[in-house]
């Protein structure tokens, strides 16, 4: 089929990363030393702690200093004012013109995260001074355009989403639009008029965050904050009337160390296990992106959880993306420093593109559609059982003992629900993937035929060689999706073998009870159904991001045809505006051939 594709990299810019290192504490003072040192604003070195090591191990390089160097790096000296002024603001004034940005802190627990976002009386953070920016430029703004800001503010704790602007917010869903890409069904978005009102909402969403006293930090924030700016700016004049709109992103992550050294126990360690989920799969992430740099399709694994979901946008889409890394002095937390700059010297490397996409059509509703019918045949006959079953039963369960078990049903059902999800997560990211890697091998083709006939010219080397470096990475990218993909199937058949062994937990659960057949198949039947429902509300969403795309598509090509423009004219002004057409020639559905 016929797509059209955004101009290629029109704009790309690379994630800006900067590190922030705090000052020593006064406990820190007492105890240790300072490790870290920070040169011409760019370079950070990374003392050795152990102070004892003899001169022999220093020059053999058996040393553990290391020395990075990023976009911009801030000493302890320095307020979150130098940081804004100098690697923030001027990425801020895009988004009233109608660009994203994505600003997230990263780093340990007790590194300096939330004082850099949210800051203090004395020193505000990164938040409070991109909404003054907002406004100012909003109130400095000579043209007739109509603006309207709107923000919301969500955590995300233990991999469940909740409102920060509501008083006791429920758990929230995460839904994927075909028009607005990933969005938060029911997070509350309020219209402000000042930063001041932005502030207020502010201080009262961070008194609702979950925090807790770790070894590291009294005041710990165990969940990532999102607070999003939305502005909206009207443009008014005689020709036009239009809405351009603009989307900030700030991200106050939690804590990236592991739960096992912050001391942790209980709940506690549940929520080191989920925080660190989720920031393993934003180094996932971040990897995968890094290896894109190439431009060419690598799969990035954004479905593994929900702060990767919230942040695609703000990561690899149509956003200018910073990323501030802080960091301690202390020699105690060297291990955590080291991460730290490790991942953002990661980091470096994403690439974002600052444009707008439209979406690719997925190939994969028959393979949807089977399992949904499988599914739904199985739902059919366990319906059918418990009916039987429970028109059988010659006593009626006793009822108190019917409740026992159910509630201990929920328990398990619970459980393998979640197993449910992840599977079905798991096998959405393996038709992405798939689907890439056809588009790879597409292209592999069509690079192919054109390395053939540059060959048969036998005229310009250089043409060829581009052709070859693209084949390669073309190459490159199907090896490594292949290898995710591989990985991804791994995962589904541990997942299948966790999902039997929690179903023969139920089996030993109600084994011994007389109604245990009646128990088991309601067990069955609840589960599959909840399978069934998911599939089939993805189903809907791509049935209808398919439908949207091929009627835009027909009015296009029908557009286009009935100017009389030919085939390559349309080639040409296509080449010219860096627009590419894609598989025209493999599956011409209403494609220029079919249509000639
Ligand atoms: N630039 C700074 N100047 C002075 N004090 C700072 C600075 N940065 C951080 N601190 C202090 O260090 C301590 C830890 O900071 P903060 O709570 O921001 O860490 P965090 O990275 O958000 O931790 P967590 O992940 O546990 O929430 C706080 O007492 C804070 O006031």
């Amino acid at each position: 089929m016929p797509s059209i594709k955004a101009p290629a990299t029109k704009q790309a810019a690379t994630l800006t990363v900067a590190v922030k290192c705090r000052p020593l504490t006064k406990k820190e003072q007492q105890k240790g030393r300072d490790i870290v040192q920070v040169k011409d604003d760019k370079e950070v070195t990374l003392l050795d702690p152990d102070l004892s090591k003899d001169y022999l191990d220093r020059v053999q390089n058996r040393t553990k200093e290391r020395k990075y160097s990023f976009d911009y790096a801030f000493g302890p000296d320095c307020t979150n004012l130098d940081v804004y002024k100098t690697s923030i603001s001027s990425k801020i004034s895009g988004v009233v013109q109608g660009l994203n940005a994505a600003i997230f802190a990263y780093g340990s627990t007790g590194s300096g995260k939330t004082y850099t976002m949210v800051g203090t009386e004395g020193d505000s953070g990164l938040m409070v001074l991109s909404l003054h920016t907002i406004f100012d430029l909003i109130k400095s703004d000579t043209s007739s355009d109509d603006f309207e800001v709107t923000c919301s503010y969500l955590e995300v704790y233990n991999e469940v989403i909740y409102d920060l602007l509501e008083k006791s917010s429920g758990h929230l869903e995460l839904r994927e639009d075909p028009q607005e890409g990933i969005v938060v069904a029911g997070l509350r978005c309020i219209k402000v008029h000042s930063a001041d009102k932005i502030l207020e909402l502010l201080n009262l969403g961070n008194s609702r965050r979950k925090m807790e006293s770790t070894d590291a930090n009294a005041t710990s924030s165990r969940s990532h904050a999102v607070l999003e700016i939305t502005v909206r700016r009207k443009q008014r004049n005689q020709y036009r009337n239009h809405i351009v709109c603009g989307k900030l992103a700030l991200v106050d992550l939690a804590g990236s160390e592991r739960a096992s050294e912050t001391n942790c126990r209980g709940q506690k360690l549940r929520d080191g296990a989920n925080i660190n989920r989720s920031l393993l799969a934003l180094a996932n992430c971040i990897n995968a992106l890094g290896k894109q740099r190439k431009k060419g399709l690598a799969y990035v694994p954004y479905r593994n959880s929900k702060l990767t979901r919230i942040l695609k946008d703000g990561l690899s889409g149509n956003s200018q993306t910073i990323m501030i890394a802080t960091i301690s002095p202390a020699n105690n937390q060297y291990h955590h420093t080291v991460n730290t700059l490790k991942y953002a010297d990661r980091a470096k490397e994403i690439k974002t593109h600052i444009q707008t996409n439209i979406g690719t059509v997925d190939i994969h509703v028959a393979d949807y559609q089977k399992m949904i019918d499988s599914l739904q045949i199985e739902v059919f006959r366990l319906k059918k059982e418990l009916a039987e079953k429970e028109s059988k039963l010659s006593v009626k369960p006793n009822e108190k003992a019917i409740d026992d078990q159910l509630s201990w049903l929920d328990v398990l059902s619970r459980e393998t629900n979640e197993s449910v999800q992840e599977r079905i997560n798991l096998q959405k990211a393996l038709f992405e993937l798939e689907e890439i890697n056809l588009r790879n091998r597409i292209e592999l083709q069509h690079l192919d035929d054109k390395i053939t006939n540059e060959q048969a010219i036998g005229k310009d080397g250089t043409i060829l060689q581009a052709l070859r470096e693209r084949r390669q990475v073309i190459l490159d990218n199907i090896r490594d999706n292949d290898e995710a993909g591989a990985s991804y199937q791994k995962e589904i058949e541990a997942n299948e073998k966790h999902f039997c062994q929690l179903q023969d937990m139920i089996e030993k659960a109600i084994s011994n009870n007389s109604n245990k057949t009646y128990l088991h198949i309601l067990n069955q039947y609840r589960l599959l159904e909840m399978a069934n429902t998911e599939l089939q509300f993805e189903m809907a969403i791509r049935d209808q991001v398919i439908h949207n795309q091929r009627e835009m598509q027909r009015n296009l090509w029908n557009l286009i045809m009935g100017l009389g423009i030919d085939e390559r004219q349309i080639m040409k002004l296509a080449f010219e505006q860096g627009i590419t057409i894609e598989d025209w020639t493999v599956t011409p559905l209403w494609g220029l051939s079919s249509m000639k």
